[in-house]
């Protein structure tokens, strides 16, 4: 036995929180979103976390990985998450039917069980060193703080539903009331960027498309270019637009926008990434991606096709330090650093500014994150902060968190009152169009 503190105890928490009613191709967001937190203790008495999205089977599989974390010891990481690599688990294919953007050979719920391990193991060794986790990935820390965007959303409207969204409070910050409030054109998501500008300092946005019909989605762009002229605006409508209209609102944005994400799919017997490949050869624009290019055998297609510039290698998809070496790979290549989200609480929002801040290199984009429509349900007592458009590196040794364990216990709670665990954006959707279902390539507002 080395002098290695030991895992003691590894315990998984299933926690929920609130959502607005925000649209997507998949339909419509919730009013609850469900994540897990692995929280690991070892035997120097220090408390490590890490978080990922909640579902059934990723929880079946923290399970199974039980054995092998506790009682292992802590300085062998990496021996650890290699025997959970070497698993079978990882090969499995899991069924999709609540997933709506990842590929159906992506084994991700494997991955989202050793993300929240790996960085709740992560988390315990800087505190056991005293360096955050951002010196122990490879590169080391890079920079105090991370460049991340303002992701706005068509929002519907929640009083069209008997589901228990929540409301605003009126006479305060705009931010925290409008998150909540209708938002289905234009205007609407220019309003709710100002508000998000006036808080939080961004100078970056990308829409969520593949709500309305192209035109609109491409009108609201030039609505956000409009009030932000200095700003960097994009839109991600998942693949729902076609090759041909891909390249058709393409050269309607080309020059004015700094890249577009996932503009179109598989289609007539073509692979997203030979269709993303023709899009970038017809129209020049650089493409992020987070539906084509989630794992190492993806990304080597999608690179010798040319089909990508930015992959947004997710640490939840990849693992924190699995998505340091991609963005190592983009320092290396040529290609731009980012960072896909979706609705996550504060551990996940530490997680994000590691890796950020240990990325290598000056090409960076905005990271995505979907924190600011959760901003005030944290469960640490202090949250990372976005100011002036950038999300500040956590002080203090591991991830630089504390949870609050009341808030959790109480996260805890909630899941365990919903009837609903797993993620179904269809559920909204028949207050807004009856009988509405799941289609790629429809946006989710035409029926
Ligand atoms: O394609 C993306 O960027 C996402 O997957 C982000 C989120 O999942 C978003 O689409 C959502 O949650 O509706
Ligand atoms: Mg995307």
């Amino acid at each position: 036995m080395s002098d290695s503190p030991v895992i003691k105890t590894m315990r998984v928490v299933p926690i929920a929180g609130y959502d607005s009613m925000l649209l997507n191709i998949g339909g419509a967001h919730n009013c609850y979103f469900t994540r897990i937190l692995v929280i690991l203790t070892d035997s120097a008495g220090r408390t490590g976390v890490g978080e990922s999205p909640c579902h059934a089977s990723t929880l079946a599989l923290l399970e199974r990985f039980r054995p092998q974390i506790e009682g292992s010891e802590l300085l062998r990481l990496n021996a650890t998450i290699a025997t959970l690599f070497a698993s079978d688990a990882r090969h499995q294919q899991t069924a999709h039917t609540d997933d709506i953007h990842i590929p159906q050979m992506n084994p991700e719920k494997f991955y989202n069980a050793t993300a929240a391990i790996e960085a709740a193991l992560l988390d315990l060794l800087g505190q056991h060193l005293n360096l955050p986790v951002a010196e122990l990935l490879a590169s080391g820390k890079q920079r105090d703080r991370v460049p991340v965007l303002g992701y706005l959303f068509y929002i519907a409207d929640r009083n069209l539903t008997s589901m228990n969204y929540q409301a605003g409070h009126a006479g305060g910050d705009a931010w925290l009331q409008l998150r909540h409030e209708k938002a289905m054109d234009a205007e609407g998501v220019v309003r709710l960027a100002e508000a998000a500008a006036d808080r939080y300092g961004f100078r970056d946005f990308k829409l969520k498309g593949g709500v309305h019909h192209g035109e609109v989605e491409v009108e609201t762009v030039n609505a956000l270019l409009a009030r932000f002229p200095q700003a960097r605006v994009t839109v991600d409508p998942n693949a729902s637009w076609s090759l041909d209209e891909a390249i058709y609102y393409g050269k309607q944005l080309a020059g004015r926008i700094p890249y577009l994400e996932d503009p179109c799919g598989a289609e007539h017997g073509y692979s997203g990434r030979e269709t993303l490949a023709e899009f970038r050869r017809a129209t020049g624009i650089p493409v992020a991606t987070n539906m084509i290019a989630n794992d190492w055998r993806q990304l080597q297609h999608a690179l010798q096709l040319n089909a990508i510039d930015i992959p947004l290698a997710d640490p939840h998809f990849w693992t924190m330090r699995n998505a340091h070496t991609v963005a190592q790979l983009c320092h290396e290549w040529g290609l731009t650093t980012g960072c896909h989200s979706n609705n996550h609480f504060d551990v996940s929002l530490a997680m994000v500014a590691h890796l950020g801040a240990a990325a290598p290199g000056d090409r960076l984009t905005a990271f995505d994150t979907h924190w600011i429509w959760q901003d005030g349900q944290q469960l640490t007592q202090h949250a990372p902060q976005i100011r002036d458009g950038y999300l500040e590196l956590p002080e203090g040794p591991g991830l630089g968190i504390t949870l609050n364990m009341e808030r959790v216990e109480a996260a805890h709670a909630l899941y365990n009152s919903l009837p609903d665990k797993n993620r179904n954006d269809a559920l909204g959707m028949q207050f807004l169009i009856d009988n509405w279902s799941f289609n790629a390539k429809r946006p989710a507002m035409l029926r």
